[in-house]
């Protein structure tokens, strides 16, 4: 059930209409659907039904709203954090310290202390050097750091470049081939509790192969790992499903991921940690843009809208494609250049693209905004920081107000010197 759905010729999020959240909350808007992400929720765990020992940790990177947070955290999920600051938010939206998994390459002192402070669940150690220094902070406060070593297994994943995370020249992880050698000198080093392994090799993943290959790569890993004296009772496997972008994409579903993790691990007697981000916000959000003006093109006319890469990134970083549809459907279509009003060529949504007829004014949607969207926004000329809305039935509210350009002059200063 799409609740991004057209209700009496307008696009509503469940049963709101979108031209009123744009009336009151001013344009460009992300706008959330919470019985979205409840179902998305949902269906991934029910896809894993057959895994008896699991968390499933959201990947706050994909959405950090505190309110989309909190709606999965009464899902019974915990957090996939990569930052203090995402570990706070977690926390502040209810999230158990021991459902937290702190993953990422460049964890510094400071957010190790303060991880351990917290009494967060497992921290997945990405170095040598990562997991020796996690020791000795942990040894100096008098505790001990539960810990995956997370292992890089040289799988391509066959996405985009930039969200690749699994090949052997990414900086993530410790190369497979010297992965037991590793474990073993962490293993033995006091101040953490080195119980497992993990892995991720990334993002908006098409197929379940690659996936199905690195997890092969870790069961012979932990069969290893045991072999050579070691407890191993958790493993990690990340996050990565993709999903559609376009209208009758096809992807592997939850329930087709869910089986192959099930007849792959089932002998592993393990927890397994699950790290879901797209594949629970992706779709549970769009952004909300107002047409500024359409100007004559050479070719195609450009459709400008008040969105801008500042609010919307993917496409401008990885040439990512978003749907593109009105509010309030005429009918007719057209071709056009959907662009932002920012004084660069990147700041283009679309080229040539088929869309609904757009005139000045009205309004519309980019789709599957709901994971990667605002987090990834910037306040690049001046635009502010884009605002927050989260749907429930008939009701909405601003679940992030909207930041404007001065409020960021506010936090600057001139030195007197310069006067
Ligand atoms: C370590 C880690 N876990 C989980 C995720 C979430 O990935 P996705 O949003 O593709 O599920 C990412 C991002 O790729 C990641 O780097
Ligand atoms: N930012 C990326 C995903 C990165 C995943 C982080 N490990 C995107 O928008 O597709």
């Amino acid at each position: 059930m799409d609740h991004f759905a057209i209700k009496n010729g307008v696009m509503h999020a469940e049963d709101v209409p979108l031209p009123r959240i744009a009336e009151e909350v001013g344009t460009p808007v992300y706008v959330y659907s919470r019985a979205t992400l409840e179902r998305h929720a949902r269906v991934f765990r029910e896809a894993l039904d057959d895994v008896p020992d699991k968390l499933i940790a959201f990947a706050v990177k994909a959405n950090p709203n505190l309110s989309v947070l909190k709606v999965l955290q009464r899902q019974g999920y915990g957090a996939d954090v990569v930052s203090v600051g995402e570990m706070r938010r977690a926390l502040a939206a209810g999230m158990a310290p021991e459902n937290i998994v702190f993953s990422g390459v460049g964890k510094t002192r400071a957010e190790l202390i303060a991880a351990l402070e917290a009494g967060i669940g497992q921290f997945n150690i990405e170095s040598e050097e990562e997991g020796v220094e996690l020791a000795e902070v942990a040894r100096e406060m008098g505790k001990e750091a539960r810990c995956t070593l997370r292992i890089n297994p040289d799988v391509d994943a066959g996405t985009h470049d930039k969200i690749s995370t699994g090949k052997a020249d990414n900086k993530f992880g410790v190369p497979i081939s010297e992965a037991g050698q590793i474990f073993g000198k962490l293993a033995g080093e006091q101040g953490v509790n080195l119980r497992g392994v993990a892995v991720h090799i990334g993002s908006q993943l098409a197929d379940l192969a690659p996936l199905e290959n690195a997890f092969t790569k870790l069961g012979e890993l932990v069969a290893a790992l045991r072999g050579a004296g070691h407890t191993i009772t958790h493993v990690d496997l990340g996050g990565g499903l993709g999903v559609p972008y376009k209208q009758g994409e096809e992807l592997p579903s939850p329930a087709e991921y869910g089986k192959m993790v099930a007849r792959l691990t089932q002998d592993w007697g393990v927890k397994l940690i699950f790290e879901p981000g797209r594949v629970i916000a992706g779709n549970a959000g769009v952004l909300l843009t107002r047409v500024v003006r359409v100007k004559r093109g050479i070719k195609d006319p450009f459709v400008i809208v008040d969105a801008a890469m500042n609010d919307l990134a993917r496409p401008a970083l990885y040439g990512a494609y978003h749907d593109f549809t009105a509010v309030e459907p005429s009918g007719a279509d057209m071709t056009a250049n959907i662009v932002g009003p920012i004084c660069e060529t990147g700041d283009t949504f679309a080229m040539g693209r088929l869309c609904d007829k757009l005139v000045a004014g009205d309004l519309a949607v980019f789709r599957t905004a709901g994971a990667y969207g605002a987090t990834m926004a910037s306040s690049y000329n001046s635009r502010g920081f884009v605002a927050e809305v989260l749907v429930d039935g008939d009701k909405f509210a601003v679940v992030a107000d909207r930041i404007d350009a001065s409020s960021i002059m506010d936090a600057e200063r001139v030195p007197e010197w310069l006067d």
